[in-house]
């Protein structure tokens, strides 16, 4: 394939298109009949399984995904992000977090520079500065240990540090480490998230961690001067050096800001921002929080699924695997959305996370050489932990639309409970729904089987489900720190292979830009209206009749000197 050629105008991707008539003849029902063909779609990578066989898919179509991804040029395009080629063009960065959970004598180059004893640098760093926080070595102001963490970030300096934190929070072993210390996250520029973390916090025992790739992020930045001015009223501006540290590639900012920059711990422009919970920006709170070696295991997780990304054959390679499928859903049988369905409390955030890798990463318009694109990238995620789901959403995606799903379950539970008498234990009833949901999705119920039931006849197209909704089912054994790794290198490495096969930038986000440049007129007019009583001008009807009404109508807020502790 030329470099400049689309993919949809290649003869595998033609190929795919043609197919879809043929998948469309078979019903899921019949598919799963077919035990060779379910057995072939059952793979197995360091203790993880992955069952696809109730993809609207066949052996045909995968060979026809192989072709299409070998005319992409995945596997090069795999190499090329290995070996610290500038793929992210748009910003001229390699891309490289896999080098965050390298092991420390491997070698890995970005412009002829081995990066590895960069990263395992920041992470000595970062395990001294824990270790001497968590021990008491490092107190505050007044003396006393820092018990408790509140991370300031926001996106992806944000939501992956509080998807591990969260799937964490009840594991065994990181419950240990964790002993009377609290770990919590500000993201939102809304007062009232100011309000929700420091409440019931005592600045004297608290560490300020100041997460920001590039230290401008507007709701970032401010929250980390209101909660400077949180520990400085209460134990004097001398107490920022010891309550505040920070994490950012830009440590002259950091600086400006009035933190050490011994007290900064740094990472690079390799890692981008919806992919750097591997980085200081997750390996920091998350070891104030856990200890260092908690987290390490997390990395090396990461990293086994890092290799067998590399390495493994298509057939056999999971993010490789499920990047495809999902290629498959959105580029050819048309379904735009994917449900993120884990079985797992603990996992709560787990959707929310990959919804900003994955959406960031691929709701792209134009093909990495700038060419429009006359396909959609992309998919739209969410998800919720099951069975809350079920009760949520669940009937929309039996009944309704098509959306295929994403099933993620874990053998043993971090937090067993087997009560007296019960029929079976807690997990076990969980896990009851986890392989119910993908068969009934699957197979839905005929109207044939319903009037086989006695089911009045106004009820049938009520009750009948068409079923032959393609859904996929992850495995875990455990939910440790070393399972969380690898399911989180799972994802970030399918959202990649999507978007090398589709042919654009993955890894760039102008997206995000527009907004934020009009926010700053926004809050301009704001000032001026506000101090100097200027009018709201410059902006369309509809904004200036909302902007009128809210300054109208805020006027008596206070404006000044507002008291930032929290009245809760
Ligand atoms: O870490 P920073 O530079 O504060 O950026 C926060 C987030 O904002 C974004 O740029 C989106 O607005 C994300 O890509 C990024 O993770």
């Amino acid at each position: 394939m030329a470099s400049s050629s689309l993919i949809c105008e290649t003869g595998p991707w033609k190929d795919l298109r043609a197919h879809v008539e043929d998948i469309k003849k078979t019903h899921l029902r019949e598919l799963m009949s077919d035990t060779e063909r379910c057995k072939s779609m059952m793979v197995e990578f360091d203790g993880i399984l992955l069952d696809y066989s109730r993809q609207r898919a066949n052996l045909d179509t995968l060979n026809k995904l192989y072709n299409l991804a070998e005319t992409a040029h995945l596997k090069e395009k795999i190499s090329r992000m290995f070996n610290g080629e500038r793929i992210n063009s748009t910003e001229n960065r390699p891309v490289l977090h896999i080098a965050l959970r390298a092991p420390r004598d491997s070698v890995i180059n970005s412009d002829g520079k081995n990066v590895v004893p960069d990263v395992w640098q920041v992470l000595d760093k970062i395990r001294d500065f824990s270790e001497r926080v968590r021990s008491g070595a490092w107190v505050g102001a007044t003396g006393k240990v820092l018990k408790d963490v509140i991370a300031i970030g926001i996106g992806g300096s944000f939501l992956g540090p509080l998807f591990v934190h969260t799937a964490l929070q009840t594991d065994p072993e990181a419950i240990e480490f964790a002993q009377g210390r609290q770990l919590r996250f500000l993201a939102n520029v809304d007062p009232i998230d100011v309000a929700r973390n420091i409440a019931g916090l005592n600045p004297e025992t608290t560490l300020v961690v100041v997460v920001s790739k590039t230290f401008t992020t507007a709701e970032t930045m401010l929250n980390a001067r209101t909660l400077r001015e949180w520990i400085s009223a209460a134990l004097g501006p001398q107490a920022v050096a010891k309550h505040m540290v920070a994490v950012s590639t830009n440590l002259t900012l950091v600086e400006k800001f009035g933190i050490d920059p011994n007290n900064a711990f740094a990472f690079w422009d390799w890692v981008g921002g919806r992919y750097s919970v591997c980085s200081a920006v997750g390996v920091l709170p998350l070891s104030l929080q856990y200890g260092f070696s908690v987290v390490e295991k997390f990395l090396k997780g990461a990293s086994s699924i890092d290799q067998h990304f590399y390495s493994a054959p298509f057939e056999k390679n999971l993010p490789v695997l499920l990047g495809l499928l999902s290629i498959w859903n959105v580029s050819f049988l048309g379904y735009p959305a994917r449900a993120i369905l884990p079985y797992s409390q603990a996992l709560e955030k787990f959707a929310p996370h990959i919804q900003q890798v994955s959406m960031e990463s691929n709701g792209k318009g134009v093909s990495i050489d700038g060419v429009p694109l006359p396909y959609e990238t992309g998919e739209i995620d969410f998800g919720e932990p099951g069975t809350n789901g079920q009760h949520s959403f669940y009937q929309l995606i039996h009944q309704g639309r098509v959306i295929p799903c994403d099933f993620i379950g874990v053998v043993k539970s971090q937090q067993p409970v087997y009560l007296k008498g019960e029929m079976v234990s807690n997990h076990d009833e969980l896990m009851s729904n986890f392989f119910a949901q993908p068969d009934a999705l699957a197979y839905g119920k005929t109207a044939e089987q319903l009037l086989n039931e006695n089911v009045p006849q106004p009820l049938i197209p009520h009750k009948t489900f068409s079923g032959n909704r393609p859904s996929l089912s992850l495995l875990l054994p455990l939910l440790n720190a070393y399972n969380i790794g690898q399911l989180l290198a799972i994802y970030e490495h399918r959202i990649a292979v999507e978007g090398f096969v589709w042919g654009i930038n993955s890894f760039d986000q102008w997206g995000v830009e527009l907004g934020k440049s009009l926010a700053t007129q926004v809050r301009k007019q704001l000032h001026a209206s506000r101090k100097k009583g200027e009018p709201v001008e410059g902006f369309n009807f509809s904004t200036t009749t909302m902007l009128t009404r809210y300054l109208e109508e805020s006027a008596d807020v206070p404006k000044e000197d507002c008291t930032i502790l929290p009245k809760m």
